[in-house]
């Protein structure tokens, strides 16, 4: 890469807080330091969100990366959708307002395949939308995957203190143990290790891992999965990475105090709430969603669509300012390497 990391941004669900906050962080000098953004999305849709937020924001339309200019108080935007304003109701989605927000993801997976962008930076959507567009994906992570036809892939949560990653991710409580197994985990852990040495350039990576129960099962008494499950997946993972200090499974009430002291570099979660319920009380305003053993760098905001406070002109832009820097940081480490 001869040039600053060229990210493409999708807007997210027009219904939600995307657009305004892409306004809003277009708008922020942060948005042009060490990289060229160019979104990708709705037109009309855009420009309301400019007006919305009253951010001195042009818009310049493109037909094609190479014809963005990248200059700071412009907008380049790949238009995809042709919504009209009144079919964008905030907190409303429909099947068009859905297709538009997959458009754009879809458009900017294909840019980053290509190698017209270097990574791509998604904004919040709703799975809801997702399903009145009748996508048969539950979220950007696997409607991702499957475009790149990524299989071993997974969601990390990513913060300067709290990097937390998820053996499962959208399924029921009842499912988590049913779906933990020795392989499943051995192979998380392994991902973790690689992607922190080639994303994150963490030579010797410190992984903690969580165990499922309280006290990590307190000797069986609450529990076997940490033996029977957890335990033998890190002998295997401690083999396969020797370069690596992956911890025994740890009691969950302690190790993200740890790690947030800087004891880990990751922890290995069993369970989506596990993870992020501690990394949004540490991480809420400058987190970033950064899905792992794809082909294609792929970051995001931490929260999702806000219905609640839509088009009101009060979210905050932090988290998706931080995954831009996440993704130029992930390109410039690929290049590297
Ligand atoms: N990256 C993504 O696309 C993500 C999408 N989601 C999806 O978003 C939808 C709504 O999820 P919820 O659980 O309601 O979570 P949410 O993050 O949308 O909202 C939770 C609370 O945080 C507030 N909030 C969220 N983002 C904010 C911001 N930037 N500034 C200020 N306040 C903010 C909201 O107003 C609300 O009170 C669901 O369909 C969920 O699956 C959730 C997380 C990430
Ligand atoms: N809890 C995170 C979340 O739901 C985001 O999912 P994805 O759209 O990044 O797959």
């Amino acid at each position: 890469m001869t040039q600053l990391p060229l990210l493409a941004l999708t807007m997210g669900d027009p219904c939600g807080i995307g657009p305004e906050i892409a306004a809003k962080a277009f708008h922020s000098p942060k948005a042009h330091e060490n990289m060229r953004p160019l979104l990708v999305g709705d037109e009309a849709t855009m420009a309301r969100a400019v007006e919305t937020t009253g951010v001195p924001l042009t818009i310049r339309t493109v037909s094609s990366v190479s014809e963005a200019r990248f200059t700071p108080g412009t907008m380049d935007l790949l238009p995809v959708s042709s919504l009209a304003p009144d079919e964008v109701v905030p907190g409303a989605p429909t099947a068009r307002t859905g297709q538009a927000m997959i458009d754009a993801i879809t458009r900017s997976v294909d840019l980053a395949l290509s190698g017209e962008c270097d990574a791509m930076v998604t904004g919040p959507i709703h799975k809801v939308a997702m399903k009145l567009a009748g996508s048969e994906f539950h979220g950007h992570t696997e409607l991702i995957a499957s475009r790149t036809r990524a299989t071993e892939f997974a969601m990390m949560m990513a913060g300067d203190r709290l990097k937390v990653v998820l053996v499962t991710i959208h399924i029921p409580l009842q499912e988590v143990v049913r779906q933990l197994t020795p392989a499943k985990i051995t192979d998380l852990i392994s991902l973790t290790a690689r992607s922190l040495t080639e994303r994150f350039g963490v030579e010797s990576p410190r992984i903690g891992v969580a165990g499922l129960n309280p006290h990590a099962g307190e000797e069986g008494l609450f529990g076997d999965e940490e033996s029977r499950l957890i335990a033998p997946a890190v002998e295997t993972a401690r083999a396969l990475h020797p370069e690596c200090a992956i911890s025994d499974p740890l009691p969950p009430d302690t190790v993200f105090f740890k790690a947030a002291e800087g004891h880990y570099d990751a922890v290995v979660c069993m369970y989506h709430d596990q993870g992020l319920i501690p990394f949004k009380m540490v991480h809420f305003h400058d987190g970033v969603n950064t899905t792992l053993g794809l082909p294609i760098i792929r970051t995001s905001v931490d929260h999702g669509t806000a219905y609640d406070i839509a088009w009101k002109n009060i979210a905050s832009e932090g988290s998706l300012l931080s995954a831009m820097h996440m993704a130029a940081m992930q390109a410039r480490n690929r290049i590297r390497r």
